[in-house]
């Protein structure tokens, strides 16, 4: 019995399954590339946030990139320093601003003017003082699904070079705020480095003028957005990627900030489904699996592309087929036209590619109870999060007759 057949007999299916031995190397080699310079690396929580993952991130000593306070405090929960927490979002409620403040975590990323009035309000009333980074939308295209692309004056995020100048002059001049970063992210699953250079050089040519005025930026913050190879893509390379932020930083004494979701969980994460039942309709054969877009959204929502590996059939013969989930939607599925051997009940497939938005985009659409997570590292398994109950999923609810 394989590996991933004895943890799907254990754990049941669906099933995700994370292999943090992964995510040290690929955390390892880049701290490699950085290490010329002070940096920082906030892992991205929206892209993975088991406690456990979180945890064994901050171990390694990584900080977190948060999108929600709910994220923020997922962060505190698992030991990652105060210190090395952000908060970003193009939205977050006057409660968020408070709660982050409250927590005094390394700073807010500042996604328009009338959000820097409120954080400004808010610290004022606290008392405190709100360290605070811009980010800065340098209408970049990064070449990648329109849906992740953010770095585009099309896209709704971050603030365009001169509205950052403007609210960096405020910032310096008010006694609410503290602004200590720079921050760009212009898309996700990004295979060149050219659009990152691009960024970097713009944003480090604002930081020179903000120099000029006397206003002193501790963190440079590249953001997320390396990828990974999905099907025969090219990835960026690292030292490339490295070497050409540090080019646009020279002369500046910063410390880098990167926020991977994607490289770091992304290969790390097997999604693991068995057949129900082969059925073919005379047009076409359909796999049809115990998994669905649900548990991942990925293939459904950008038509993304994972590998399906069958174990223990890899040398019989194969025909197209696609490999659908059990949801009432005709997108609710894994792969489409793709070659795999004749399957039978409880054959196991694996979804590979699947540590970053995978689970964390899981619903319980369909009354479908979220799956289990399991860690391996260092040859051991553990359960971290169980799977989810009928009762789980009807908890918050109320039935009034
Ligand atoms: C601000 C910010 N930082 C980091 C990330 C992580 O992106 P990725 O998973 O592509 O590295 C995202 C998501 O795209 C983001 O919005
Ligand atoms: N959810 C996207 C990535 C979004 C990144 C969020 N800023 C994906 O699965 O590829």
């Amino acid at each position: 019995m394989t590996k991933f057949q004895a943890l799907a007999q254990k754990y049941g299916t669906p099933l995700y399954v994370y292999d943090f031995d992964t995510i040290d190397t690929k955390f390892s080699a880049l701290k490699e590339v950085f290490k010329a310079r002070k940096s920082l690396i906030c892992f991205a929580v929206k892209s993975n946030s088991n406690l456990s993952v979180l945890k064994h991130m901050a171990h390694l000593g990584a900080g977190c990139d948060c999108v929600s306070i709910g994220e923020v405090k997922r962060a505190l929960v698992a030991g990652i320093p105060k210190y090395k927490i952000i908060f970003s979002g193009v939205g977050k409620r006057d409660e968020e601003i408070e709660e982050a403040l409250q927590n005094d975590i390394l700073m807010i990323n500042l996604e328009s003017e009338e959000e820097m009035n409120r954080v400004e309000m808010i610290a004022s009333k606290l008392g405190v003082i709100a360290r605070i980074s811009i980010r800065v939308n340098p209408n970049i295209d990064a070449q990648t699904h329109p849906y992740i692309s953010t770095g585009l004056h099309e896209n709704k995020f971050g603030v365009d070079l001169d509205s950052a100048k403007r609210m960096y002059i405020h910032a310096k001049n008010s006694a609410s705020l503290d602004p200590v970063g720079i921050h760009f992210h212009i898309g996700s699953q990004i295979t060149e480095v050219e659009p990152f250079r691009e960024a970097a050089l713009v944003l480090a040519n604002l930081l020179r003028n903000l120099k000029a005025l006397k206003i002193e930026i501790k963190f440079f913050d590249v953001g997320g957005g390396i990828g990974i190879q999905y099907k025969d893509e090219t990835t960026v390379d690292l030292y490339a990627y490295a070497q050409s932020i540090f080019a646009a930083l020279t002369g500046l004494d910063v410390t880098l900030v990167c926020e991977p979701g994607r490289y770091l969980v992304g290969d790390c994460g097997f999604f693991l489904t068995r057949v129900l039942y082969e059925k073919n309709n005379g047009f076409k054969r359909f796999v049809i699996v115990d998994g669905a877009m649900n548990d991942l959204i990925r293939p459904s929502l950008y038509q993304a592309y994972h590998a399906i590996d069958v174990e223990g059939k890899e040398d019989h013969a194969t025909s197209v087929c696609d490999v659908v989930g059990p949801i009432c939607e005709s997108g609710d599925f894994f792969a489409k036209n793709i070659a795999l051997p004749a399957l039978e009940h409880d054959d196991l497939l694996i979804v590979k590619s699947a540590g970053a938005y995978g689970f964390t985009m899981s619903s319980n659409y369909n009354t479908r109870t979220r799956v289990a997570e399991v860690a391996l590292e260092k040859g051991e398994d553990r359960l971290i999060r169980q799977r989810e109950s009928f009762e789980d999923v009807i908890a918050l609810e109320r039935a009034y007759l």
